[in-house]
């Protein structure tokens, strides 16, 4: 056996250059590179080995472990999977800041390679800085915090033990059934110690991500299950985009006049200029998909995950009638609603079950275009709302008085609605460009009303809706696909909780661009307490004497070196995004919008608990009105 004396850290290094990926004959290096934010607990280890040896592999210094973890989760879902970057985090903090983002990769199943040091395997100098002690035991450290959000996860306690847990580690980012976070924690003394490894550990490794072909019982399950029904509907799913299953749905949907629906993660798999996407499904959905999905005998799920959000609290079908096939390469996933099972790639299932359909054709009829014609009125309107000092009727009405949205008005010297705001962008910016947003009431206007021309530009991170990903995830996908102008859409809340790969894009010359939707406060928890009886409740963003808070963050983007702009018309927004294009330097447009014009539900219902008992009418009434709801939902 030949071997190579190299410390832990620099074998780790080695082997992530070594990696390769390979879809439809296709052969990438799967390691794009390594976030790094240093601390005593890897800057002498990895760090020295990225110093010594880097390979192919990009070396960026993140500002906050979530932040870059985040960056590292959008690259690798923009790149459908096929490319990762990996993390690491120093110990204690470094690691319990990698939680938030690791459960991130988890919900949205996305392959992402997370390194925290451990605490020292020899435990000589315990308790080193960061390191808790726990009575019980002294096994645990901050580290088992990432077991509940890990799909793999490993401690590395002796240089030999890297070997097995790598190869494990990459079987499941590889494996498109149930990609998610590995988590390998190294004890700081073991990154540095030496070993001799074997060489052949070192040799080029491809992973193969074949496409998982349905069984012929399957298949002639699926068909029958079509061609019995009269009105079926395509969920299109995550799985179906990262799949690329575009060109097929819409030969099947064309072909049998099947509607499309779209879920966060699988809009704009195929754009919502196709004359059969219907568009957003659930709480977040258009009214034409949710009226589709209501008349639907046949639920076809292709790669999605049926949050509660895709099926309105499992609502948005008619369960008494409604049967659900779903195409999934995860059993867990397949096995939801009680569905006919096809464990497959979206995209080869659905190539073989289309000549299996014959003459096939749904009863849907004129009902698509004419459900699509409704809809675009609707959004029609909705780019056109105007404020008014009197009688003015928001989109989400019965909270505010006209009194408290005057005081909005004048505190932030605004009238802009936020759904004509984010109409104004989408028909101004250039269709090839690629959004971004994960929580708060943008991701709901974006999934309603956002039009795709060009696939894969819409990027929704909504399986943990993590309030941080919108400007660190933009950062990622600028880094996955750097020829694009790539726009954050992101809310006052969680741009204050965490931009702080804002800096990183800048430091690093990645043109970024933030659009902040500012309207001083939690927006949509607002409107959730609001509409479940609640008064409003901490969560407008007023100080101590009740002034609304007013933030400059134009002026905050300018101090870290972004070009920035206000606009608060639709005049001043256009010019500012036709300036933003011109720009090399990252930008942010602060717009400040008026609470209460984001979009309303659309004949939707979302499970969220009410209190049961309270002094309060108007919750005892929202209490009856979940318990009603109870009795038509579909118990599991
Ligand atoms: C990390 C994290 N913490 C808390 C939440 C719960 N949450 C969801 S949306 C939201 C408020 C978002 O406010 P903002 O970004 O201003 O958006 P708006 O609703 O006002 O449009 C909160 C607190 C979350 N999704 N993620
Ligand atoms: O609690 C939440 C409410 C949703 O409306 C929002 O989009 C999401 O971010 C969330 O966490
Ligand atoms: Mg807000």
């Amino acid at each position: 056996m030949k071997t190579i004396r190299l410390t832990t850290a620099q074998a780790l290094i080695k082997f992530l250059n070594q990696q390769y990926i390979q879809v439809d004959g296709q052969e990438i290096p799967f390691v794009e590179g390594v976030f790094a934010v240093f601390g005593h607990g890897n800057v002498l280890s990895i760090g020295q080995a990225l110093e010594q040896d880097p390979g192919h592999l990009k070396v960026i210094q993140g500002k906050n472990e979530q932040g870059m973890a985040h960056a590292a989760i959008a690259f690798s879902k923009q790149m459908l999977r096929r490319k990762i970057y990996a993390v690491t985090a120093s110990s204690g903090p470094g690691s319990a800041n990698l939680v938030a983002a690791a459960g991130t990769a988890l919900a949205n199943n996305i392959p992402v390679l997370l390194l925290p040091a451990d605490t020292f395997a020899s435990r000589q100098p315990d308790p080193v800085l960061q390191q808790v002690e726990q009575e019980y035991s002294q096994a645990v450290t901050t580290n088992d915090a990432l077991k509940a959000v890990s799909r793999y996860w490993d401690r590395v306690t002796r240089p030999e033990q890297l070997m097995s847990s790598l190869i494990r580690a990459f079987e499941v980012m590889t494996d498109p059934g149930k990609a998610g976070p590995a988590t390998i924690c190294i004890a700081q003394d073991v990154e540095g110690e030496a070993f001799d490894y074997d060489e052949k550990f070192f040799e080029k490794r491809v992973h193969y991500l074949d496409r998982k072909l349905p069984t012929d019982r399957e298949l002639k399950g699926a068909a029958e299950l079509i061609k019995a029904s009269k009105k079926p509907v395509i969920v299109v799913g995550g799985g179906a985009k990262y799949s690329q299953a575009r060109e097929i749905l819409m030969d099947i949907s064309e072909r049998y006049n099947i509607p499309l629906v779209e879920t966060q993660a699988g809009k704009s798999t195929v754009e919502s200029t196709f004359k059969n996407n219907l568009g957003g499904l659930g709480i977040t959905g258009t009214l034409a998909a949710n009226k589709a999905a209501r008349q639907a005998d046949l639920i076809i799920g292709t790669g999605t995950r049926y949050t509660d959000f895709a099926t309105s609290s499992k609502t948005a079908f008619n369960f008494d009638h409604a049967k659900f096939l779903n195409i999934n390469v995860s059993r867990l996933q397949a096995y939801k609603l009680d569905a006919f099972q096809v464990v497959a790639d979206a995209k080869i299932t659905l190539e073989q079950l289309n000549p299996m359909l014959e003459e096939y054709t749904s009863e849907f009829g004129d009902v698509i275009s004419e459900l699509k014609e409704e809809w675009f009125a609707e959004r029609d309107r909705l780019s056109k709302v105007t404020f008014s000092r009197e009688n003015f009727t928001p989109e989400i009405k019965n909270h505010f008085s006209q009194e408290v949205l005057n005081e909005y008005a004048d505190a932030l010297n605004t009238e802009f609605s936020q759904t004509t705001a984010l109409i104004t962008i989408n028909d101004t910016i250039d269709p090839e460009s690629i959004i971004i947003c994960s929580a708060g009431s943008l991701p709901g206007d974006l999934q309603r009303l956002w039009n795709t021309t060009v696939p894969n530009t819409y990027h929704l991170e909504y399986g943990y809706s993590c309030m941080g990903y919108e400007v660190s995830g933009t950062f990622g996908v600028k880094l996955a696909d750097p020829a694009k102008e790539v726009y954050s859409f992101v809310g006052d809340g969680s741009f204050l909780m965490l931009h702080s790969e804002f800096i990183t894009a800048i430091q690093y010359n990645q043109k970024i661009n933030v659009l902040l939707f500012d309207n001083s406060g939690w927006g949509c928890i607002n409107n959730l307490q609001m509409d479940h009886g609640m008064d409003s409740f901490h969560c407008e963003f007023r100080t101590h004497d009740n002034k609304i808070l007013n933030i400059d963050y134009a002026k905050l983007a300018e101090a870290y070196g972004a070009k920035s702009y206000r606009a608060n018309t639709i005049e001043e927004l256009k010019a500012a995004l036709e300036d933003a294009k011109k720009q090399e330097v990252s930008t942010l447009i602060e717009m400040k919008v008026l609470p209460k014009t984001m979009t309303d539900g659309y004949d939707s219902w979302w499970n969220v608990g009410v209190a049961e008992v309270s002094n309060k009418e108007s919750i005892q009434k929202a209490h009856e009105f979940m318990q009603q709801k109870l009795q038509i939902v579909k118990q599991y």
